[in-house]
């Protein structure tokens, strides 16, 4: 039997800013080597449990323990943040705030420059990492340079490097991945696990993705409780996802949806290895064919984008790209990490000007205009909602854009406390936005840009960090917006997120435009999505695995009955 290397006894944190405690009671022993999956909806207190074990809490974090957590038989009481990250090594949800190096070499050498390394050794072991994760072509980038994919690869990168540490926390690593990279990196934690023993915790909502690999135990959260707390596959036979609501691999959900019983003993956390038996596979096969394919015709082109070309100093970026985007479209832009896309949002916002090319607004070239001036028309949500956010309160926030436009008081009131609403943010609208978790805060984000209403919104990965029923609320309330006339353009990682919400994507590859077409022919397209890192949704591999006649069909049922039921959770 293996040590306990964590040991959480009736824990309990208050932060001092809050009255009720975020933890209650928590009772969970984490053994020497063990890989441990940490589940559970925005809010649920998972950061906050992480944050515990690397000493944030209360050092950074101040508040009130009670209980006690062992790390390694010692009670983190008597123990500094130091002697505490001499134990853990963590990759934050918000990689902005680990960063030490400027550069990106710096940064992977940080720890091991600390411990004094001698210099040959070092620049041996930084290489290896870089190449590993794949940033060596960047290792004298500023790390504020990169992207946000490449970002995260680097702070994985930084853990890596530590030799020292016995447990490596993992807050969503996979948030800002592309699919074939989020494997990867998946691959990579294993890769590191099985080499070094070391004790894994992760925080993952896209749990299809973490269960690419295999896990040895799943933490459920809510409401600051522990509400499950075993094997993967006992976990996806209950129905303690539904319950917390948090979503189901897509391979089980279209089994339960075919009424097809789960039982633990079906393999049911890795689809290459499922059982299905014959009759689950004929349950599949008669899964009723909807063509829900109604092709959408649209007027006049909103957008168009002609020959754009862009570098950075000397690095082109985006080269020859050109497309066009119809009033009332919803696209969205997918594609590997560092292709461009973020960079494509930002000519098209004019944070960054082209090279050559041309940008057209209904018909007129907007080249010359300010941001101000395309923001009233385009509004763009980034990916991180910390670089955003400049107000205390999140009802300042919201109001901010509306104050400089010079709205009236009464008509700024009724926009924010509908989007207050909305983006069910009421509760909190006294609150500091400081007090908020990274999920509520991204919905704080895209409620500032709304309340403008422009015509065309561009999103950098609406969802990321965002749990199930959040997911929904915001994709749902992005539909009802389309409907009434907003041209939505999206950036996604989610290649289901892109098969159920929109009719076309444009896909970049290494800085071109690679594929303008229907989502579903660009996920059955092995050569693009190869090209692009793309990852085919699991559907299509159970609807062959259950021999059903049309893979494609399978799948548009799939989202057309998921969306019915879902609708029932607003
Ligand atoms: N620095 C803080 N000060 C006060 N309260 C906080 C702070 N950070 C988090 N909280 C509170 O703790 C709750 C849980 O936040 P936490 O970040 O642990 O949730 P989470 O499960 O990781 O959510 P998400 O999936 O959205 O990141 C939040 O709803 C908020 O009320
Ligand atoms: N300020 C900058 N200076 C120099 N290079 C930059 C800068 N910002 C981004 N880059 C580079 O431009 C390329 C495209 O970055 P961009 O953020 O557009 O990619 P992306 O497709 O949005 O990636 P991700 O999916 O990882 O978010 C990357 O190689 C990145 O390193």
């Amino acid at each position: 039997m293996k040590e306990p290397i964590i040991a959480f006894n009736q824990f309990t944190f208050k932060y001092h800013s809050q009255t009720e405690p975020t933890l209650h009671n928590i009772d969970a022993t984490i053994y020497q080597g063990e890989k441990v999956l940490i589940l559970g909806p925005s809010g649920s207190g998972k950061s906050t449990l992480v944050h515990c074990l690397n000493g944030l809490v209360p050092f950074s974090y101040k508040g009130k323990i009670e209980g006690e957590l062992l790390i390694n038989g010692q009670n983190t009481k008597d123990l500094d943040i130091f002697t505490i990250s001499t134990m853990v090594g963590t990759v934050l949800q918000d990689t902005d705030g680990q960063f030490i190096g400027i550069t990106v070499g710096e940064d992977l050498a940080f720890s091991l420059e600390n411990e004094q390394v001698p210099q040959q050794e070092m620049k041996e072991i930084v290489q290896q990492v870089a190449e590993l994760v794949e940033v060596e072509d960047h290792m004298n980038h500023a790390t504020h340079e990169l992207s946000g994919g490449q970002k995260q690869r680097v702070s994985l990168g930084g853990v890596m490097v530590d030799e020292k540490v016995d447990i490596l926390l993992f807050d969503e690593p996979l948030a800002n991945l592309d699919p074939a990279t989020g494997q990867y990196a998946m691959d990579l934690i294993d890769r590191v696990h099985q080499e070094t023993d070391k004790t894994i915790v992760m925080i993952e909502h896209r749990l299809e993705d973490a269960l690419h690999i295999e896990f040895d135990r799943v933490i459920v959260m809510d409401e600051g409780k522990i509400v499950f707390n075993g094997k993967p596959n006992d976990l996806l036979a209950s129905d303690v996802l539904e319950q917390v609501a948090i979503r189901e691999p897509l391979y089980l959900k279209a089994l339960k949806y075919a009424d097809c019983p789960l039982h633990s003993q079906m393999q049911l956390a890795d689809l290459t290895r499922l059982e299905l038996s014959a009759s689950n596979k004929t349950a599949l096969q008669q899964w009723s064919i909807v063509q829900d394919d109604a092709t959408q015709s649209f007027s006049e082109n909103i957008l168009e984008v002609h020959n754009l070309q862009f570098n950075y100093a000397e690095n082109p970026i985006l080269q020859n790209i050109s497309f066009s985007i119809r009033q009332g479209e919803m696209v969205s832009i997918v594609g590997k990490n560092g292709a461009g896309k973020s960079t494509l949002s930002k000519l098209i916002c004019g944070f960054e000007q082209m090279d050559s090319g041309e940008i057209l607004l209904h018909g007129e070239d907007i080249s010359n205009k300010t941001i101000f001036d395309r923001a009233s028309k385009i509004g763009f949500v980034l990916q991180n909602p910390n670089h955003m956010i400049t107000k205390h309160f999140i009802y300042d926030e919201i109001a901010l854009g509306l104050i400089n436009r010079g709205y009236d008081q009464a008509e700024i009131d009724k926009r924010v406390i509908h989007a207050l609403k909305v983006f069910g943010l009421y509760p909190f609208r006294n609150w500091p936005i400081s007090a908020l978790s990274y999920g509520q805060k991204k919905r704080v984000t895209i409620a500032s840009i709304l309340v403008l209403e422009p015509s065309i919104l561009i999103l950098d990965e609406p969802t990321a960090g965002q749990d199930f029923r959040h997911y929904t609320e915001m994709m749902t309330f992005l539909q009802e917006l389309n409907a009434n006339g907003t041209t939505i353009m999206f950036i996604t990682h989610d290649m289901h997120l892109m098969l159920e919400y929109t009719s076309r994507s444009i896909v970049l590859a290494d800085g071109r435009l690679i594929a303008d077409r229907s989502a579903v022919d660009v996920l059955t397209d092995d050569q693009v999505v190869v090209k692009a890192n793309l990852k085919r949704t699991s559907l299509f591999d159970l609807a062959q695995k259950a021999n059903a006649q049309d893979p494609k069909a399978f799948v548009h049922q799939f989202i057309a009955y998921d969306r019915k039921v879902r609708k029932r959770w607003l």
